[in-house]
């Protein structure tokens, strides 16, 4: 498992980070998830080590991280760093070689990547020829080989478009599979609520929210919609139930009381027909709005 605890920085009179502390752990993919600013990027780079940290400690394994345990994560950082000349074929397994990679076998995994992403033909190519998106492919196999120990990706799934995503979120399952911990930022929050199986919300430097997505919508109202076959207005009136929408026969049910939707239920059928009544999920970015009000 990979941990934070406490991780501030601050740049100038600005605290970037402030406290940040939440567990990665192995098996499963963590969203990581905030507005422009909210210190998304300075948490992942003291992660990696390539900003200093002023306050608190990074984990792994339950101790301390070391620079040798850095050395076998897959990163991709936000400013994507690659050759814009050189062949991406041979920049991959130069990179992969740098992490002790012997050269035949990180050509051999570099090439199934790069088919797998659909650039076998592009091998040869330089970086600054490829579309942006085959430009972040390269960079996330860059993160890939070798196999490293955990993932910290800073936007991979940016400029990806709907195919790339779901091969580059089968290849990161994989990884997830052999138990290894894996963080991602994203702004798109309903591919985070596909993908992931916890998120951490950050803003404005801390964490406001942390879990996975059933125990963050455990956290709010339990809401139940309702369509009548007549005006709704009188579901105002009932005890126990928040009414926190009504539009002509349909109502957006809050409960104060448990069971007392049911009352209204009972209540609805005795006054005619009713077309729906169902529990409603909230879905992520409500509750990412919520959090982050
Ligand atoms: N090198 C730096 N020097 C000064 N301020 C910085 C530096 N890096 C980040 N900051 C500030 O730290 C805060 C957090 O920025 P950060 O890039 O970590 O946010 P983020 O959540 O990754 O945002 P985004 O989603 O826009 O990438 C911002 O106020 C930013 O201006």
């Amino acid at each position: 498992m990979l941990e934070t605890r406490g991780l501030t920085r601050r740049f100038g009179e600005n605290t970037a980070v402030d406290g940040v502390g939440f567990p990665v752990p192995g098996g499963a993919m963590t969203g990581f998830v905030g507005g422009n600013g909210a210190g998304k990027t300075t948490t992942m780079r003291m992660v990696m080590g390539v900003l200093g940290i002023h306050e608190g400690e990074v984990r792994w394994q339950g101790r301390a991280i070391t620079a040798a345990d850095r050395r076998q994560f897959g990163y991709m950082p936000e400013e994507r760093g690659l050759y814009p000349k050189q062949p991406i074929a041979d920049q991959l397994v130069y990179l992969a070689q740098l992490r002790g990679m012997s050269g035949p076998a990180a050509r051999a995994a570099v090439v199934e990547h790069l088919e797998r992403f659909g650039l076998g033909d592009r091998q040869g190519d330089p970086v600054e020829k490829l579309s942006l998106g085959n430009q972040q492919r390269v960079q996330i196999i860059a993160a890939l080989v070798p196999t490293p120990i955990a993932l910290v990706l800073d936007e991979p799934f940016s400029g990806l478009d709907p195919a790339a995503v779901d091969s580059m979120a089968d290849l990161l399952r994989e990884h997830t599979r052999r138990g290894t911990p894996v963080l991602f930022s994203s702004h798109q929050l309903d591919l985070v609520d596909r993908l992931c199986d916890r998120l951490v919300v950050m803003a404005r430097g801390k964490v406001v929210a942390q879990g996975s997505a059933d125990e963050l919508r455990s956290g709010g109202p339990v809401r139940y919609r309702l369509v009548l076959g007549g005006d709704a207005g009188w579901t105002r009136d009932q005890r126990g139930v928040h009414v926190a929408d009504v539009d002509g026969g349909t109502a957006l049910i809050e409960v104060l009381e448990p069971g007392a939707e049911q009352h209204v239920l009972g209540e609805a059928a005795a006054r005619g027909p009713v077309h729906e009544f169902r529990r409603v999920v909230p879905r992520l970015s409500e509750i990412y709005q919520e959090v982050t009000a």
